[in-house]
């Protein structure tokens, strides 16, 4: 049996009962580390407390074992229990879809344990959720890698007087180039986009287009750390926002289209006042 089992966006309470029976039938648990970040991190300190409350030990599951070595965790779901925990929901990001369909294929059984994620915990700030168009990417740019198809679906949500939630660039266990050409692999330290570094880089590719989707005035609200006790969410332009310091990750941004005064209403409590 393979169970996939959402944590929420907090820290380790905000497993659900069903979450923790399950967890805890397991004979063996990993930790999907690359698409999200529990607000406690995954450093030896975070893990041990999720290790304490489960009375399992976990196994840090990295890009590289879900992407190439999932048949290894597919095998041993085959045979015996096994749990993967993903933090938000399970379906909040894509890469567990083709987890959930492998193991079918399999013929595995998989059971699925919902919890809080970022597609509806950004409801917080009064947009309603039913008023959202296509949720985008931003990826890093780089000097020589700057793709930009996350424009023309903003452009069109916003056309249709609908908000965009930007979702941020994760970099965990990037191999560093001369590691690539050593054929040795050594890895860049972490990197999780900011809201600021999203502002900048929308504002570049907006500038290449005739008819903008938006500019620096269009209002937009920021989401840091969604979930836990300290997350920060602020609404303002996004010449506003590129000035706020949102602090530690996990950030989101949130491109409003047409508002309902209600929505107004909500926001305001938000308000930059700067
Ligand atoms: C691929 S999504 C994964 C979402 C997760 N599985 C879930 O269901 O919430 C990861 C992106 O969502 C955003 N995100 C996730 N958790 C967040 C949080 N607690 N606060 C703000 N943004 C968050 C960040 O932009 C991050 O790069």
């Amino acid at each position: 049996m393979l169970y996939i089992i959402g944590l929420g966006l907090g820290d380790e309470r905000d497993i659900t009962m069903r979450g923790l029976e399950a967890v805890k039938s397991c004979e063996k648990v990993y930790m999907e580390a690359y698409t999200s970040l529990l607000s406690f991190g995954l450093d030896s300190h975070g893990l041990s407390n999720l290790e304490k409350l489960y009375g399992k030990s976990i196994t840090l599951a990295d890009r590289e074992m879900v992407e190439e070595k999932a048949h290894h965790i597919l095998e041993e779901a085959r045979h015996s229990h096994v749990a993967f925990l993903v933090v938000g929901d399970p379906f909040g990001a894509t890469t567990h879809t083709d987890l959930v369909v492998r193991a079918k294929k399999m013929g595995i059984h998989v059971q699925i344990v919902h919890n809080a994620s970022v597609l509806n915990a950004i409801g917080i700030c009064g947009l309603q959720l039913y008023r959202y168009g296509q949720t985008v990417s931003i990826p890093f740019f780089t000097d020589s890698w700057r793709p930009d198809s996350f424009y023309e679906k903003i452009h069109s949500n916003r056309t249709m007087g609908l908000h965009t939630l930007c979702l941020l660039d994760i970099r965990v266990k990037e191999p560093t180039l001369e590691s690539l050409a050593r054929g040795r692999k050594t890895y860049e330290p972490p990197r999780y986009m900011t809201i600021n570094t999203a502002i900048e880089q929308l504002l570049e590719v907006v500038q290449e287009h005739q008819q903008p989707a938006y500019t620096e005035d269009t209002q937009c609200v920021g989401f840091a750390r969604l979930g836990s006790d300290d997350q920060t969410i602020v609404a303002g332009t996004m010449r506003q926002l590129q000035m706020v310091d949102f602090g530690a990750p996990l950030h989101c941004l949130v491109i409003t289209g047409n508002t309902h005064p209600l929505e107004e209403e909500m926001l305001e409590f938000y308000r930059c006042r700067t």
